[in-house]
């Protein structure tokens, strides 16, 4: 077997980028918890898992009502799960949906964000660069079946996968609309989003704070196929059975060759990326930001 750049190729799992990244490794507990996932459904009280072992993939939704905010406990419970599914040579596919109706994320917790203590977001963001980190270079195909609305947060785990398939509802927007909180995607937040719809739509997109209507991410390629509510799982699956008619190898290196330069911006500098959401978030006017926009998301209910 032949070793290209830490990757073992000729067995089906190629990269663990995460391996040697700083804090990547989990406590004992949490590997107490990793093991074969067999037929079983399993997963943790915010991630569901629903395994098809037959069909080499799993269903993963997302279930932290209301909104599936991701929030540190949501993060953790993701990434274990993801880890689980990474390490059994059964899995080679994920779709990801939400099991809370009408949103697929909220995207980050504003509660993590606001009236906390330094050192609770610097965790706090090393999770979300974790999550970030693992799902971009996952080895497994991932399929966003985005049954819900899908901002900032939501909509950036949405653009780590694979295929984005958006059900058809107006309601179900997405788009990094950081800017509309007076706050602002981070670098690798923008390379994401650069990587997928190009660069003079992002900057328009990223400024504007734009949450764009399904037809309209369909056409800025936001999302990859639009299709009626009923049938999203349905053309998830269908979509996946395409990618899966890929051989593993073939398409994990090339997935690698496409991602690695994104992902190791972050990974070079993941302490002064933590430094600089600390000091952003912690400024009393961002602060006050974030409370006036949860306040107007308070408000829309009264
Ligand atoms: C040069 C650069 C320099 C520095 C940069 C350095 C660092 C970067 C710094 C910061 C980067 C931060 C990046 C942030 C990313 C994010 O993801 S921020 C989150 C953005 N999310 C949103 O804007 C979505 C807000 N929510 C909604 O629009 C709606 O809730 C919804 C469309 C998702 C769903 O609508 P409804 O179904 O109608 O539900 P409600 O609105 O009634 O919400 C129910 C309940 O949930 C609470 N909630 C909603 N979203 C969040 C959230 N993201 N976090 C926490 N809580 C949320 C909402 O307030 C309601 O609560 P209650 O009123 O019931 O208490």
């Amino acid at each position: 077997m032949a070793l290209v750049a830490g990757m073992r190729v000729g067995s089906r799992v190629l990269f663990r980028p995460w391996a040697w990244l700083p804090g990547a490794a989990l406590g004992r507990k949490e590997s107490a918890a990793r093991g074969r996932v067999g037929a079983r459904g399993f997963g943790s009280q915010r991630v569901l898992v629903e395994p098809d072992p037959a069909a080499g993939i799993a269903v993963m939704k997302l279930k932290s009502p209301p909104v599936n905010s991701l929030s540190l406990e949501l993060l953790t419970e993701f990434v274990i799960s993801l880890e689980k599914l990474e390490n059994d040579k059964t899995f080679r596919g994920i779709i990801l949906t939400s099991d809370c109706p009408g949103v697929f994320s909220a995207g980050l917790d504003l509660m993590e964000m606001c009236g906390k203590n330094p050192a609770h977001y610097a965790e706090y963001w090393k999770a979300v660069q974790e999550l970030w980190l693992r799902l971009y270079l996952s080895n497994l195909v991932l399929i966003a079946a985005i049954n819900g609305a899908c901002p900032a947060g939501g909509c950036l785990i949405s653009l780590t996968c694979d295929y984005r398939v958006l059900a058809d509802n107006p309601k179900y927007v997405i788009g990094l609309n950081e800017t509309l909180l007076g706050i602002v995607a981070p670098f690798w937040f923008k390379d994401t989003l650069v990587n997928t719809i190009g660069h003079r739509t992002s900057e328009r997109a990223l400024q504007l704070g734009i949450l764009f209507p399904p037809a309209e991410a369909l056409q800025v390629g936001m999302v990859d196929k639009v299709v009626p509510e009923d049938q999203v799982q349905s053309t998830a699956l269908s979509v996946m059975a395409q990618w899966l008619s890929i051989p593993d190898h073939a398409r994990q290196l090339t997935k690698n060759m496409m991602r690695k330069a994104t992902a190791d911006r972050l990974v070079k500098q993941r302490d002064s990326d933590i430094q600089n959401f600390v000091g952003f978030i912690s400024r009393d006017s961002i602060q006050k930001s974030l409370q006036v926009y949860l306040g107007k998301l308070r408000q829309k209910k009264g």
